[in-house]
């Protein structure tokens, strides 16, 4: 059974529908995840799963029970549901210790400090357990948020933005390692975040959300491969979008060659019976573009980007069309050079044209070297 189900959630403020008709299910133990620009409703559907919020319609189940329906909500303090916020929310007063031992009312003191104990050592705190929450880096302060949230073992985790406050080298590591925790302790949860990153280094299954619509949920890995949609394609990695057309079930022209796919093409919207001719346009992320010395296909290099291992170059094409190509960082090439770059794309996702129109393809006339 899943440990939590949402089906045809809506919730309204006035008259503005912010979640409008969701649904999903998270086994126990996954780690699921609310993507999406500011906005889109994600918070606001976390408020309703943990009870803060009425829903104007469907139903909310943890394990089978209902705690959400129109008109109807279990409180929170009911839910057995633990929360983490972006802000931490320690009690400034109180230790390290006192705050993860906050959640044990009813537990024998010695127990209580016995289990704060036992959960500092778990994120990573072990003897810090009597400094103040000042006395802590911002990592360390959300170590502790959700050392507290644990603390009453909650069946349910909650998490809003919890590593927005930190920098982006920590953000990573720290959502690694908090991934770790929860599967050490086959927690379910979900998170909610805007960044991607975030999101395909924690979760299981993601939902892509735009105007409180999941726009696809599925796996980090899916999200970036088959989007379903031009939005998925957008918000989830780099990429651009080049005009196509169908030659077959497994081969599209674009203006660099032809694209061999090694799976059938997917063209979004049901686009089933794709045939030869339709105008398409092709999702071609920065490692379909490979970079190499041997190309006879040139492209000038505009933009730069270094990533330590790799270079995102913005690479423009002979039409004046531009692309972007990941390449190791040791083919350093300088701003306007002319490269050779080649097409190596395993799976070719198609959206289609506007008004099913035949798209004329540009030539790829080789750039003079
Ligand atoms: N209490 C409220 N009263 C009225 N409107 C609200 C309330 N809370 C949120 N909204 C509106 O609902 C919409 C969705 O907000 P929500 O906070 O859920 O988005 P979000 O995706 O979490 O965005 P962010 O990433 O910026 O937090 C926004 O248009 C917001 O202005």
């Amino acid at each position: 059974m899943a440990h939590l189900e949402l089906e045809g959630i809506v919730q309204r403020f006035g008259s503005h529908t912010v979640v409008d008709g969701v649904g999903f299910s998270v086994e126990t133990g996954s780690i699921a995840c609310l993507l999406g620009p500011s906005g889109c409703g994600k918070t606001t559907l976390l408020r309703c799963i943990a009870g803060f919020e009425a829903i104007a319609a469907g139903e909310i189940r943890v394990q089978g029970r209902a705690v959400s329906r129109a008109g109807w909500r279990l409180p929170p303090e009911k839910r057995e549901i633990g929360m983490v916020f972006q802000d931490y929310a320690l009690f400034p007063h109180l230790t390290v210790a006192a705050n993860v031992a906050f959640g044990l009312a009813g537990v024998a003191a010695e127990q209580r400090q016995e289990r704060a104990a036992e959960l500092l050592t778990t994120v990573g705190l072990a003897g810090q357990g009597g400094k103040y929450p000042h006395e802590l880096s911002g990592g360390q302060q959300q170590r502790v948020a959700l050392a507290r949230a644990l603390a009453p073992q909650p069946q349910l985790l909650l998490l809003d933005e919890p590593f927005s406050n930190l920098d982006v080298g920590l953000r990573e590591r720290l959502s690694l390692e908090v991934r770790d925790i929860l599967k050490s302790q086959n927690i379910t949860a979900v998170l909610v975040t805007h960044d991607q990153h975030e999101a395909f280094a924690m979760a299981d299954e993601v939902g892509v959300m735009a105007a409180g619509i999941i726009q696809q949920w599925d796996s980090p890995y899916r999200l970036y491969h088959q989007p379903v949609n031009r939005f998925v394609a957008d918000f989830v990695g780099q990429g651009v979008f080049m005009a196509g057309r169908v030659i077959d079930e497994r081969h599209v022209e674009v203006e660099l060659g032809i694209l061999e796919s090694r799976l059938p093409l997917e063209c979004s919207q049901g686009c089933a019976a794709c045939g030869q001719g339709c105008g398409v346009e092709v999702l071609l992320r920065p490692d379909d573009i490979v970079h190499d010395d041997r190309s006879e296909l040139l492209a000038e290099v505009r933009l730069k980007a270094f990533r330590g291992a790799e270079i995102l170059y913005t690479l423009k094409l002979a039409s004046g069309v531009e692309v972007l190509s990941l390449v190791p960082s040791h083919h350093n090439h300088a701003l306007g050079e002319l490269i050779g770059i080649r097409l190596d794309v395993d799976h070719v996702v198609a959206f289609k044209t506007p008004m099913q129109s035949v798209v004329p393809i540009a030539q790829s006339i080789p750039l003079p070297r």
